[in-house]
């Protein structure tokens, strides 16, 4: 097997620049070390090494929607992001709610070789909140699925997300909420507030997402389950989610980047770009949820990157789907908003996008320790580079970057899969 030496890199962007070496896939040395003469090498000139970067929530949109997003685009864009292992969302046509839905796209994943592409199965049958889904089958598939969810909708029946948190805990396996209560949403277009009455949107309001996160939490309790709640927008979800980890209650959280970034004053653009469930919201929630992730209350970050075809979002706001790109530009943001801020440091940056996903998702060879013997799932950041945001150069199928044009920090140089270069100097290899 191939031999890389990435040469001159900081890690975790601590300490003097060292050498590491790579062979068969794993961390074999790192020191000052004489380059073997047949070994790549990447010159990292005192660039940020990182583990690989791991994802619990993306939509690829195979099968079904190949014109907005496919396995192999959306590997593409994951490894371009300096991520390593994604979780593809279930909400595809067909819906992901058997075996042989999740097999199909773990199998793309591996065939293209890019990202660990792993299937997270629907909690209900059609994503129809009605009856589970055969959650046990797709566990042990040799996709191997290990968390669950209806994510675009809410399990909203306190019945069913009772049982599937019961089942989910014989299973070893994790529920992830989209916390939305449906009766509170219906019509809604954007974040509930002054903004979104003067334009004339039904407004969605912070607790429909807040009643389901402490039900959920109420309900984990008692299940003795494992809560994942999805992309947090509130201040009320983080006093919740400080609850209940206050009371030792098995939750984690995510927040995408967009929400630590951007706010509802984006509906003055009317551009559909920046419609997304849960919406954008308040400018002090946005305070909330970068402190909360500095905290720790919020686990990790997850991109929610939402592909989504031309025709779905150039349309007027109403009609167009909610969602936004994210895998390229995720380190970028967080960048910006927690590391440019002084709340996050390098280790806290591998914390957020590597080791906490992965020990949520229980993930044994990804955001492990960068040291000798451990797989070489890692990414390469200069902190220095900035980048100006061009939806048409993304790797993605679909556009809808809300970033589009915008001047970012941070860029991803190369991310090694299993010691694999899948991608460098913004090329896939
Ligand atoms: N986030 C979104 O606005 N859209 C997601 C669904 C979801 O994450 O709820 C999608 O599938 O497009
Ligand atoms: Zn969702
Ligand atoms: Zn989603």
């Amino acid at each position: 097997m191939s031999t890389t030496v990435i040469r001159g890199a900081r890690l975790y962007g601590d300490g003097d620049p060292v050498d590491v070496l790579v062979a068969d896939g794993i961390i074999a040395e790192i020191g000052h070390l004489a380059v073997p003469g047949d070994a790549e090498v990447i010159d990292a000139g005192g660039q940020v090494l990182l583990p690989g970067f791991v994802d619990l929530h993306t939509h690829l949109r195979e099968p079904g929607r190949e014109d907005a997003e496919t396995v192999e685009t959306g590997s593409a864009a994951a490894a371009l992001g300096g991520y390593t292992a994604v979780f593809a969302m279930a909400n595809t046509d067909p819906v992901a709610d058997n075996a042989l839905v999740v097999e199909h796209v773990w199998r793309r994943g591996r065939e293209i070789g890019l990202v660990d592409v792993h299937p997270v199965g629907a909690v209900t049958v059609g994503l129809r909140g009605e009856r589970l889904a055969e959650m046990g089958t797709m566990a042990k598939s040799v996709a191997g699925v290990r968390i669950f969810s209806d994510d675009g909708h809410c399990v909203a029946d306190p019945l069913v997300m009772r049982r599937a948190l019961e089942y989910s805990t014989a299973l070893g396996t994790v529920i992830a909420q989209h916390a939305e209560e449906p009766r509170l949403t219906a019509g809604a277009q954007a974040h509930e507030g002054e903004r979104a009455s003067r334009l004339g949107y039904a407004g969605w309001p912070a607790s429909a997402e807040e009643s389901i996160v402490a039900r959920d939490c109420v309900l984990a309790r008692h299940a003795g389950a494992r809560l994942h709640v999805c992309h947090v927008s509130t201040t009320g979800t983080v006093d919740v989610l400080s609850w209940a980890k206050g009371l030792g209650i098995d939750v984690s959280a995510e927040v995408t980047p967009h929400h630590l970034l951007l706010t509802d004053e984006r509906l003055e653009t009317y551009d559909p770009v920046n419609k997304v469930n849960p919406p954008l919201r308040s400018e002090p929630d946005v305070d909330r949820l970068r402190q909360a992730l500095a905290d720790g209350v919020l686990d990790c970050v997850a991109t929610d990157h939402a592909p989504h075809a031309a025709q779905d979002k150039d349309c007027e706001w109403q009609a167009a789907r909610p969602g936004m790109l994210g895998l390229q530009t995720a380190l970028s943001i967080v960048v910006e908003t927690m590391v440019r801020t002084g709340l996050l440091d390098w280790r806290g940056v591998a914390r957020v996008m590597s080791e906490r996903p992965a020990e949520i998702a229980g993930l044994p060879d990804q955001g492990r320790p960068l040291a000798v013997g451990e797989p070489a799932n890692v990414v390469l950041v200069d902190p220095d580079a900035e980048w100006t945001v061009r939806g048409a150069e993304l790797a993605s199928i679909a556009a809808n970057t809300p970033y589009e044009g915008m001047r970012l920090p941070a860029v991803v140089s190369a991310t090694l899969l299993r010691g694999r270069i899948t991608s460098r100097e913004g090329k896939i290899v």
